[in-house]
């Protein structure tokens, strides 16, 4: 099974071609990468990563993640993820009144983080209105509650730093554990391998890297709205498939519909205990299964950890068989 790999050039002048190969990568897969999609900049924004990321661990922890996702979301080791991040969240043009962020971020930078994010928005506007088109709905449709309010789009930079040692049994699990994004599309941008999703035939599968290519999947909100039409991917990173003693970098970009944006699956299994619901009830649970012991900074992630565990289980449990 060839991974969906779709150049994006033409789009708008080969609409019905090119966005049908999009709602079927969506549908059987749930990821494809598109290229020659006209998104510069990225290698300045792992530059900015790195820099960000070499700062002593006391400085960057200065603006810990709040719950808007902007901020440093670093120290863990967990079960969940071996990572460290820096979020940029917010509607756009609005990073810069958030008292969240380091000082390092100055004015300068942040331009460039929001006009990264711009990009990335736009990219986002052009590929919602495919699958819009092949469910019968306007063009606009998805793209209208997107980004002009709370809680916006967010870029995020992710470290996943070597190790000193092979993690053994029963050490860390995974760089990333088996999960699905909460969102409606995540574009990914990545130099390295590692990333592993699942296959329509429920393997795990790894993303090829496609040299200036971003990998882009569906996440659960447009999973849920879209009846279970687009599917929402489980994804990890495997300790195996980056050496440990190397640190990966990537940046994932999370589109996210407003917070009232009403859930309501149009069409397919909404039958299929798809109850409707608002996107905010869904990012608020999400985000305290993930994140929640670092938002009260009471450590007590391996908690957090097995809840979200139990919770992803049941929701894998629900789209594809078990193995
Ligand atoms: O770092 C990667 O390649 C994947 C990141 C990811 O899946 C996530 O942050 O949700
Ligand atoms: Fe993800």
């Amino acid at each position: 099974m060839e991974f969906p790999i779709i150049s994006i050039n033409h789009l708008e002048s080969d609409f019905n071609r090119i966005s049908s190969k999009i709602f079927k990568a969506s549908q059987d897969w749930g990821f494809f990468i598109v290229t020659d999609h006209g998104i510069t900049g990225a290698s300045r924004m792992f530059t900015l990563s790195r820099e960000f990321f070499d700062l002593p661990m006391d400085v960057k922890c200065e603006k810990p993640l709040n719950e808007l996702g902007v901020g440093y979301d670093g120290h863990k080791a967990t079960t969940f993820a071996a990572s460290e991040g820096m979020a940029f969240g917010l509607p756009a043009g609005q990073l810069s009144q958030s008292p969240n962020i380091h000082s390092w971020w100055d004015s300068a930078k942040l331009r460039e983080i929001e006009s990264f994010k711009a990009q990335c928005n736009e990219l986002t506007l052009r590929i919602l209105p495919c699958f819009a088109a092949h469910m019968g709905l306007p063009a606009s449709f998805f793209a209208a509650s997107h980004n002009q309010s709370l809680p916006g789009n967010a870029l995020k930079f992710m470290k996943y730093p070597k190790m000193p040692a092979e993690p053994g049994p029963g050490g860390l699990a995974a760089r990333l554990a088996p999960h699905t994004d909460w969102g409606t599309l995540t574009l990914l941008f990545t130099r390295a391998p590692g990333l592993e999703v699942r296959d329509p035939g429920n393997s795990w599968h790894d993303v090829p890297v496609v040299p200036g290519g971003i990998v882009v999947n569906i996440g659960d909100a447009l999973s849920f709205w879209t009846g279970r039409q687009l599917k929402s991917t489980m994804h990890r990173i495997a300790w195996e498939k980056v050496p440990f003693d190397q640190d990966r970098y990537s940046i994932p970009y999370f589109a996210q519909p407003s917070f009232e944006t009403d859930l309501q699956p149009l069409t397919g299994k909404a039958e299929a205990g798809c109850k409707p619901f608002k996107y905010q009830e869904y990012y608020t649970s999400r985000i305290s299964l993930t994140w929640g012991s670092v938002l009260r900074g009471d450590g007590k992630q391996l908690d957090v950890d097995n809840r979200l565990t139990q919770y992803l289980t049941e929701l894998d449990a629900n789209d594809v068989p078990t193995e």
